[in-house]
């Protein structure tokens, strides 16, 4: 049984056609024009309790407004949509206690107040007991290594320390569905990297299911077995991240570190040369053709080093919807 299911989703916003300035201003206010735009159209998938899924598209494809319809937030214009037995716009109480939703750009916390005095507001708004409340804050205050910052006033806080409270508060209701808008936006390297190993133990400790979209690749492909992509408010893949490599790279990137120099030209029988400057050389070469032509490299020339990947893919997707906006 799916934990979370769309059926044909659908989101049309209206909204005004108004020209820049004044005059602009005064037509619309005598003749108002508006104009639809279609910011998901039709979008179905199931999710089973326990996934964790990545939401990725480019900017503008409909991921936060689908995942706006999938809380409740608001409306779709078309379509089903089902997320732990309940209908979502409905916002009824069943249905919140099972959810919650991070946004990276919103936060929840009260700025001037220690987070701590907001976990206890949230505790409250769900009804949790003092004692129930406080071996929570305990127990996920050490899954995310806080400790004295959360006496601290919010404003206090780093940018990496602030989200983690974030999630602390959001997780408080012990939520069995966990939508996450950008949470690592704008962390360094170090706090995205712990964000994600707590997400991945908060999924194994409890099971809980997990929609979630990045721009930072890495938590993708740290977290997600499973992708959903969508372009122009339609769902374009539904899938491991490494099928849909393979589907937008039919070939790998194989780079070479040689011994000796080569001329140039020397390696165009193995592939398409991406890059061969001294002893370093990129190919692109076929999936199906990778190890015979590995093997015969490896048999004529003296490598030092050989590394096989695939491209980067953000890279993927970007030639992707460069490729489908000029057909
Ligand atoms: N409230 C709204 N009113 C009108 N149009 C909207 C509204 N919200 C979103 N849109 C439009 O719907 C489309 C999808 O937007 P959405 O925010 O869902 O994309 P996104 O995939 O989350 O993008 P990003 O990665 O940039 O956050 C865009 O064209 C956007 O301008």
């Amino acid at each position: 049984m799916p934990i979370i299911e769309a059926r044909a989703l659908s989101k049309t916003f209206r909204v005004a056609d108004k020209r820049p300035g004044l005059g602009g201003t005064l037509r619309h206010f005598l003749r108002r024009r508006y104009r639809d735009v279609a910011a998901v159209r039709e979008v179905s998938f199931a999710i089973t309790p326990g996934e964790v899924v990545g939401f990725l598209g480019p900017n503008g494809a409909g991921k936060t407004t689908t995942l706006k319809m999938l809380t409740g937030l608001i409306e779709p214009s078309g379509g089903r949509v089902a997320v732990a037995g309940c209908v979502p716009f409905r916002r009824q109480e069943r249905f919140l206690q099972q959810i919650t939703l991070v946004m990276g750009n919103r936060q929840q916390l009260i700025w001037d107040l220690p987070a701590l005095d907001s976990f206890r507001v949230n505790a409250a708004v769900y009804g949790i007991p003092d004692r129930v409340a406080e071996r929570r804050i305990a127990q996920l205050a050490e899954m995310l290594e806080l400790g004295e910052e959360l006496r601290r006033p919010v404003r206090k806080l780093s940018l990496g320390q602030r989200m983690k409270a974030e999630l602390l508060a959001a997780l408080l209701h012990e939520p069995a569905v966990l939508f996450l808008d950008e949470p690592t936006l704008g962390l360094d390297v170090n706090a995205q990297a712990r964000v994600r190993d707590f997400l991945a133990d908060y999924n194994r400790r409890t099971g809980a299911t997990v929609l979630l979209t990045s721009h930072y690749m890495g938590d993708i492909t740290a977290l997600c077995r499973r992708v959903l992509l969508i372009h122009e408010g339609q769902l374009f893949h539904d899938g491991s991240l490494e099928r849909l490599t393979q589907e937008l790279a039919p070939h790998r990137e194989v780079r070479l570190e040689l011994q000796d120099l080569q001329p140039a030209g020397t390696f165009e029988a193995y592939g398409v040369v991406e890059s061969h400057q001294g002893h370093q050389v990129r190919l692109r070469i076929p999936r199906e053709q990778l190890t015979e032509r590995v093997a015969a490299l490896l048999g004529r020339f003296a490598v030092v080093d050989l590394e096989v990947a695939d491209p980067p893919i953000e890279q993927l997707i970007g030639e992707l919807f460069r490729r489908e906006a000029a057909a």
